[in-house]
C-alpha cells in the first residue's frame, strides 16, 4: 500500500471548537492515516489537548465531524460513542496510573471493565501487553515505585488493553531524561510496526518529532487554523511560514 492509499482512520472534518466567547479552530479539516505517527503542535494554550478531548468524543465540538474508522465520535449514539471509545487508547501526560493498584492492576483494568474475561486469560494480556512494553518484571510494582519512563510506558500497555491500534499519547517525553525519551520513541515506532498502530501525539520536542513524525500538525491561535502539515524535513526545509521554518530549525526569535 503506498502513502496515498492508506486508510484513513481519524477524519477530522469542517471542524470548529472552543468555548463561548473563545474559538480555538475554526472550519479545519484533515486526515490521520493508518499506520501514521502524527505529531499535533502549537504553542500554549491554542487548544492542542482540546482537539484530543474532541478526537476521542469527551469535548463536543461547535460544528463540524470526527470520523473514527468511518463512523461519528460525535453524532452517533451513545451506545456507539462507547463502542468507538474503547478502539482508542489514551495515554494522558502523567500516565494517571491509579495509585493504589499494582502495576499489572492498572494495565488489567480496562479489562476488568469492559470485558468478561476470567481472571488468567486478564492476568496473562496485562503481562503480555507488560512485555511488549519491555517491563515484564514491574507487573508486581506499585506506580510509586516507577520511574517516570516506566510510568509513561505502563500508561502504554493499559491504553492498549482493549486492542486499540489508535493511540493518543499526551506528551509521552515529558520530564524524562532524553536516553529515557528516546527509548521511548524506539518503543513507539516497534509498537507502529508490531501491532500496525497508528499514533497521535501532542509534543514539541523537536528530537522526538524527527525520530518518529511521519507529519506533524501545526495550530495556530491567530488564524485559528493549521498552518503547517508535512513530515518535520519538510517544514524545516519548505513551509513557506518563517515562524513554522523557525521553529523546526529551533532558532530563537529574531533569526529569520
Ligand atoms: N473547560 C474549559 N472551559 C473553558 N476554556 C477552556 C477549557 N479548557 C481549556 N480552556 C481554554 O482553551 C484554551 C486551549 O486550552 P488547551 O488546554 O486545549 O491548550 P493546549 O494547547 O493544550 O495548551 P498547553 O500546551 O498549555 O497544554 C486555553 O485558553 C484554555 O484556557
Amino acid at each position: 500500500m503506498t502513502e496515498n492509499n492508506k486508510k484513513s482512520v481519524i477524519r477530522v472534518e469542517n471542524l470548529t471548537m472552543g468555548w463561548p466567547g473563545k474559538i480555538l479552530l475554526e472550519n479545519v479539516s484533515f486526515d490521520i492515516l493508518q499506520n501514521e505517527i502524527v505529531f499535533i503542535m502549537g504553542g500554549s494554550g491554542c487548544g492542542k489537548s482540546t482537539l484530543m478531548k474532541t478526537i476521542i468524543g469527551l469535548n463536543p465540538p461547535m460544528a463540524g465531524d470526527i470520523l473514527i474508522r468511518r463512523e461519528s465520535i460525535i453524532h452517533s449514539d451513545q451506545e456507539k460513542i462507547a463502542e468507538i471509545q474503547r478502539g482508542l487508547g489514551i495515554m494522558y501526560q502523567s500516565g494517571a496510573l491509579f495509585g493504589s493498584l499494582t502495576v499489572l492492576e492498572n494495565v488489567r483494568f480496562p479489562l476488568d471493565q469492559f470485558t468478561k474475561l476470567p481472571m488468567p486469560a486478564k492476568d496473562l494480556t496485562s503481562q503480555m501487553l507488560l512485555a511488549a512494553l519491555e517491563m515484564p518484571h514491574a507487573a508486581n510494582l506499585m506506580p510509586g515505585e516507577l520511574s517516570g519512563g516506566m510510568i509513561k510506558r505502563a500508561g502504554i500497555a493499559r491504553a492498549l488493553a482493549l486492542g486499540a491500534t489508535i493511540l493518543l499519547l499526551d506528551e509521552p517525553s515529558a520530564g524524562l531524561d532524553p536516553i529515557t525519551a528516546a527509548n521511548l520513541d524506539e518503543t513507539i515506532l516497534r509498537l507502529r510496526k508490531n501491532l500496525n498502530c497508528t499514533f497521535v501525539i501532542v509534543s514539541h520536542e523537536l528530537k522526538s518529532i524527527f525520530r518518529i513524525a511521519d507529519r506533524c500538525l501545526m495550530l495556530d491561535p491567530v488564524s485559528k487554523s493549521i498552518i503547517a502539515d508535512g513530515s518535520p524535513e519538510e517544514l524545516r526545509e519548505h513551509s513557506p511560514n518563517p515562524r513554522v521554518r523557525q521553529f523546526f530549525n529551533a532558532q530563537p526569535d529574531g533569526e529569520e
